[in-house]
């Protein structure tokens, strides 16, 4: 079946049902499915690389530590290179913005692991630990034990003094060598750099080039050959360059933290007397009841009781417009009640908030590595090496070979030791990812991972459906004819009711639910007892009242029951060409009754689609509703690509279509329903709508909104492509500043410090460059 655009032709030959397809659940269920299985798709060829060393067999334990001195790549460079090594462990996860390290361990304590990190003098914090419950309370207070403490400002401050002196006295004295200056620049590199000197001690004995080495060494170099202002000044810059890249990370991790600040601390909660207590929001039962001022935020995830207000979800879906809710409408922890007072009862407790589970998601994503941070780690191992290889060459081939002098060459090494380093490069791509992530989940678009967020840029083509995701996805009952004459409309009507209340397809719901409101005749309303009730996917619904077996469903299935005919589709199309879904009705052989629903479009589709094609996405339509409507509808939304009578395997068709056409990792997909769960999976970034209430979108989507706006597909592509522009960036300074100060070292005219400068300049501008993206999207004005 290649067709995938159905057109119905009259021979009324439906090539569809040749394939077996056994979907015996109620196709109605708008459930999102997509299977879970992890590496089955595109979603994983992240992660294997990242955590790796080995993957251990049979049950794991998990520790989790927080490791103050963890900032910087070198540092987990070589933490993984020990642990890597040892027995029964396994996978390691590190998240050097959160200064977390993950072990999954075989071990029967967790004592190694601590001894081995505190032997790289890593002072690792337990903040939880598999084996012992308990464990955990000597994690520090984190904010505090990310600030630099004031004392270490000081101490850098006075080395920054005694080098300045030492370079003063040297200079105006004309004597690099003399004692003073000597005493000044080594009280300098002990004030300031005993810290890295260690840090470079430790490296050497595990035989791990990092940075540190590198910059002891070339400290160390530059006082044995004599120059000792500038060992002094190099070590107090670098140092200085460390401590404000750690501000800087601060910033990113605080763009994350920021999302959870949101959170009110305490909660106003009925006790069992009935009086209203403040208590602690995180101690807080589910089924508790919670009463929200106005003006204040919602403490916690719940169901609105009683009274009535608007909200401002803006810390979660990222849309200021304040929402209208009512009893039985969801809140959100985290949200602004802007005017009434309300009662709620608590759905979750604060640790599974919906805002929570968002703070929590962007932690994991941005531990997860993206392509480019591959890239980069793995140019970074043969980068160092190469560097130092050269470095040696340098201080020794013209001396040997040529008879050149000695002392020029050996600083030349030197100032190609401290170009070596390449932090501003690798730190440079966390920043940035991290940043982006950030910022979109402040929009209320929740990213999986760098990976989507890297690829969102490649999308050429996003297949959208109709129900829920173009329109409302509410539709209603608009008319109701009766194809033989003289048939009781009202007994039919209450046949086709009874099926469709057992439905929870948008369709049926809607037959279902228009009747309800008929109060009038509420008497004979009841619905009938429905027997052999079974859904029929991509077609209706079939059951027997009084024995009689009815069906109820779209013209395909009247089609297949073989009871259609020219007059009866002219009747549909009549109604499809409006934009209306037709329903019919079947009993003993004969279509009885036809009801026709109506949805409307969302305001923002149309402004969605546009947008998207504007960016050089094509939209195109795949939806399990006839043609005629589908067309009608992608009328109303600029939408020219359209599939109509799309069953499940027809929507994972179009979905490999488009990706032949366009190349891998371009094709996305937005949709919901049980129908849509094959092609989702297949498509290289599966987006969900609505997150924010339904806990499936949350966890099995690629990117989720977390409210219904389309448009927020075209935002995320907007970001994904200015993250890469950054990236781009980055490495380009990164690198190109390297190639710079390559080339000046090698003519001699780069000193060490311009050097260090150089590379400390680089750290900053990358780091700034990819804290841009924090501010990466605008708000958007209105919904539209
Ligand atoms: N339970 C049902 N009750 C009534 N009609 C149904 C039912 N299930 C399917 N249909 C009919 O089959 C058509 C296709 O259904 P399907 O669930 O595949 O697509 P959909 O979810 O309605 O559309 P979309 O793909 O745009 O979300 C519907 O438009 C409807 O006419
Ligand atoms: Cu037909």
């Amino acid at each position: 079946m290649t067709g995938t655009h159905h057109k119905h032709a009259h021979d009324h030959q439906h090539d569809h049902h040749d394939h077996d397809h056994d979907h015996h659940h109620d196709h109605g269920q708008h459930q999102h499915a997509q299977p879970q299985a992890c590496c089955g798709s595109h979603a994983c060829d992240s992660a294997a690389t990242v955590v790796a060393p080995r993957k251990l067999d049979g049950a794991t334990e998990q520790a989790v530590f927080f490791i103050q001195k963890m900032d910087c790549p070198t540092e987990e460079k070589l933490i993984r290179e020990r642990l890597a090594n040892m027995k029964g462990v396994g996978t390691l996860e590190f998240n050097l913005i959160q200064r977390e390290l993950r072990v999954q361990h075989q071990l029967p304590s967790i004592a190694p692991l601590v001894a081995t990190l505190k032997a790289l003098d890593m002072l690792p914090a337990v903040k939880s630990d598999s084996l012992d419950a308990d464990a955990g309370g000597d994690a520090p207070d984190q904010a505090a034990a990310y600030r630099i403490p004031a004392r270490r400002w000081a101490l850098l401050g006075l080395a920054g003094v005694a080098a300045l002196g030492a370079e003063v006295l040297a200079w105006t004295s004309g004597d690099e060598r003399s004692l003073p200056v000597i005493a000044l620049a080594l009280a300098a590199i002990l004030l300031g750099g005993l810290g890295t000197l260690k840090k470079g001690w430790i490296a050497l004995r595990n035989f791990s080039l990092n940075m540190n080495f590198l910059m002891s060494l070339a400290v160390i170099g530059a006082a044995v050959i004599g120059q000792w202002p500038e060992a002094a000044v190099v070590i107090v810059l670098f140092t200085l360059a460390e401590m404000i890249e750690a501000l800087s990370l601060d910033r990113a991790r605080n763009a994350i933290a920021g999302l959870m600040a949101m959170t009110p601390d305490m909660a106003t909660v009925r006790s069992v007397d009935g009086s209203w207590n403040s208590v602690p929001a995180a101690s807080v039962a589910v089924d508790a009841m919670v009463r929200v001022a106005p003006g204040e935020r919602v403490p916690l995830d719940g169901l609105l009781v009683s009274g009535s207000t608007s909200i401002n979800q803006a810390p979660i879906t990222g849309e200021s417009l304040p929402v209208a809710k009512q009893a039985g409408d969801p809140v959100f922890a985290g949200t602004i009640n802007e005017q009434g007072a309300f009662e709620m009862r608590v759905s979750a407790a604060q640790a599974d908030s919906t805002l929570s589970r968002i703070v929590r998601s962007v932690q994991q994503a941005q531990g997860q590595r993206a392509p480019t941070q591959r890239f980069v780690d793995n140019f970074a191992r043969y980068y160092i090496p190469a560097v130092v290889v050269m470095a040696v060459l340098v201080a020794l081939l013209p001396p040997l070979l040529a008879g050149a002098p000695f002392q020029p060459w050996l600083y030349k090494a030197l100032v190609l030791l401290v170009i070596a380093c390449p932090c501003a490069l690798v730190i440079s791509t966390p920043v940035t990812i991290v940043s982006g992530l950030a910022s979109a989940a402040r929009h209320g678009i929740l990213i999986k991972g760098g990976v989507y967020l890297e690829q969102g840029r490649r999308l050429r083509a996003l297949a959208v459906d109709k129900t829920g995701t173009l329109t409302f996805g509410k539709p209603r009952l608009t008319d109701v004819v009766s194809l033989q004459a003289g048939a009781d409309q009202q007994a039919l009507l209450q046949l086709a009711v009874s099926l469709a209340a057992r439905s929870d397809h948008p369709v049926s719901r809607a037959i279902a639910v228009q009747e309800e409101r008929q109060e009038e005749r509420q008497e004979d309303r009841q619905a009938l007892e429905v027997q052999d009730f079974a859904a029929l996917a991509g077609r209706g619904v079939q059951g027997r009242i009084d024995g009689q077996l009815l069906h109820l469903g779209n013209h395909r299935l009247v089609h297949e029951l073989g009871q259609c005919s020219p007059e009866l589709e002219a009747r549909l199309q009549g109604f499809e060409k409006q934009g209306k879904t037709t329903t019919l009705l079947c009993c003993d052989g004969r279509p009885e009754l036809l009801m026709a629903v109506a949805d409307t479009v969302r305001p923002s589709s149309r402004q969605a689609v546009s947008e998207l094609q504007a960016m050089g996405v094509q939209v195109v339509m795949l939806t399990g509703d006839n043609s005629h409507t589908a067309q009608a509808i992608a009328g109303q939304t600029g939408i020219t690509d359209v599939r109509g009578d799309q069953l499940p395997q027809d929507k994972l068709q179009a979905i490999e279509q488009l990706r032949q056409r366009h190349g891998e990792r371009s094709v996305g997909m937005v949709g919901d329903g049980i129908n849509d769960a094959p092609a989702l999976a297949r498509a290289d970034i599966g987006f969900a709508m609505g997150a924010a209430g339904t806990d499936t979108a949350l966890e099995t989507a690629d990117v989720a909104l977390m409210d219904d706006d389309l448009r927020k597909i075209a935002d995320f592509i907007g970001l994904s492509r200015q993250a890469h522009a950054v990236l781009v960036q980055n490495i380009s300074i990164a690198l190109g500043i390297k190639a710079v100060f390559l080339v000046l070292a090698l003519l001699g005219m780069s000193s060490l410090w311009m050097a260090v400068f150089a590379d400390m300049g680089a750290s900053l501008i990358v780091v700034f460059n990819g804290l841009r993206l924090v501010r990466g999207l605008r708000q958007r004005k209105s919904a539209g």
